[in-house]
Parts: C-alpha cells; structure tokens; sequence
C-alpha cells in the first residue's frame, strides 16, 4: 500500500491522490458545532459487552507508523446499535510535547489533547472487518476525547509498555485489563454523525459516536504518548517522532450532528 503521512509530500492534501475516498463526501473527522446539533430521542445510550477482560488474557499493544494500537478480542461488541458491531481495535491521536492539542473531532472549535478510537464492524452483515470496512453501514468507532488533568489508571495499563513499542511495526503482549474504564462514565451522551475512516483509505463507512464527557490523563501520561514513539522502523538511521498524527477538520457539508441529550 502507498505510504502515507500527516505532513511533507505524502500528507493529507496527497491522500486523494493514492485513496480517492479521502477527497469525497461524508469525511471526518468534523468540528462538531452547536449549529449542526439536533436533538434524537431515539438515540440510546451505548451498551458495551465484555468490554472487562481477564488480566489471563493477552493483548497485543503495536506501533504501526500512524498511532498506536491495542488489537482487541471479538467477544466485545456494542449491542445497543441496529446490529452487533464486534469490537476490532483501539488507537489514539496526539498532538505533540509542546502543543498537547491532537483530538481529531473538535467541539465548538475547542481541540483536546489525543482521541481514543474503539473500531467495530458489522459482525450481523459481514464475516470479518476487511469485507466491512467499506460499507456504509460497515463500521461504528467510539470516539474518547482526552484532556490533561488527573492521572488516569486505566490508560497506565498500556501506557506503561509503550517503550517495548518505540518504532514501526514492533508489538508487545500485554495483559487484558478493563477497557470499560478506558470511556468516559456516561454513555448515554454522545454526538452521532455519519462520517469515515479519518485515515486512508477514508472509506465512508463510520457511523461516529464521539462521547460528550472527555476523559484525563496526567501531563506526565500524555507525555509517554506523545515523546515515546517513532513512525520509522528500529534500523531507520534517521528516527521520525510519531506526532500530530491528527487529520485536519473536514467539511459537514450538509450532514446534521444528532445528539442524545438536551441541555
Ligand atoms: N481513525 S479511524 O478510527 O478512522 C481508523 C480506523 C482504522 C480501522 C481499523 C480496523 C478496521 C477498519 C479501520 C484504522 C485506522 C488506522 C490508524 C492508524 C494507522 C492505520 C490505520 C484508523
Ligand atoms: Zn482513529
């Protein structure tokens, strides 16, 4: 596959180039903006299954160029949504040490510090993500915005090894730990759009659900996550830091941002 970056000759105003989805409609991530909001009452809140893993159980943390990932087992899925969407993976977007402003979706212009995606696919229409990820009704991906504030516990389950993971392509094992306590506590407020993957392919095939309530992670937290990684492999002579690993806002367009609460 083409390569691809957040900056330089291969950066985002390249992607349409190799991933022609990337210049379509229906991309994310977006600024999700008071006057794009419409309230659902349908809109239920999020019900997640076996999201709480054994400590007995393995994960496998990798770095793969762009961000860094926790591959999660098929036994978690979301269960409130038309069909069972099977959990697939988590990953997160930074900014940088300097600039802690890295969420991709902003709210009201406001950037937070990283992004947590929790990716799912249609397990009810399709066998396996490959053959989900590009259909419309394919994928949903929990979106977690992060501030710096308290120390988080949750996060230090992995953040702890990120330092076995410094460059592209290396993966460690790691425990099952609760990923529950990686979201917010209420899931019942939420802004739902219809948007893409916010990296090529950028496939419109996400049905976003960015949670209301931000989570922390202390300066000293964000830190690991934004100073421990490179994009280049161990052997590159010259290391690339992994950073910025944002995509810039993209047009709503004429979408509607539903929400699920009133005030
Ligand atoms: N940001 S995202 O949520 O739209 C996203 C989803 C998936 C994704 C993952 C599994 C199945 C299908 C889609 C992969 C990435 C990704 C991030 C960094 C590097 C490469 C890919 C990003
Ligand atoms: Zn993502």
């Amino acid at each position: 596959a083409a390569k691809w970056t957040y900056s330089g000759p291969e950066g985002e105003h390249h992607w349409p180039k190799h991933y022609p989805y990337c210049g379509g409609a229906f991309q994310s991530p977006i600024d999700i903006r008071s006057e794009l909001l419409r309230f659902d009452p349908t809109l239920r809140p999020i019900e997640v299954q076996n999201y709480n893993l054994s400590p007995n159980e393995q994960l496998t943390l990798g770095n793969n160029g762009h961000s860094v990932q926790i591959s999660l087992p098929s036994k978690m899925h979301i269960s409130s949504l038309p069909h069972r969407y099977t959990a697939a993976q988590l990953h997160f977007h930074w900014g940088s040490s300097n600039q802690p402003t890295g969420s991709e979706h902003t709210v009201n212009s406001k950037q937070y510090a990283a992004e947590m995606h929790v990716v799912h696919y249609n397990s009810d229409k399709y066998p396996n993500m490959s053959m989900a990820v590009d259909k419309s009704d394919g994928l949903a991906v929990l979106g977690v915005l992060i501030e710096v504030g308290e120390f988080n516990p949750a996060f230090e389950q992995f953040l702890r090894f990120v330092n076995g993971i410094k460059y592209r392509d290396q993966r460690v094992q790691i425990s099952g730990f609760n990923i529950r306590a990686l979201l917010p506590a209420r899931l019942d407020e939420y802004y739902r759009y219809d948007g893409s993957l916010t990296t090529p392919p950028c496939y419109p095939s996400v049905l976003w659900t960015v949670f209301r309530n931000h989570v922390t992670i202390s300066r000293k937290q964000f830190l690991s996550l934004a100073t421990a990684l490179y994009s280049s492999h161990a052997q590159d002579s010259s290391p690339v830091p992994l950073n910025g690993n944002y995509r810039k806002l993209q047009l709503a367009d004429s979408r509607v941002v539903l929400v699920s609460f009133k005030e």
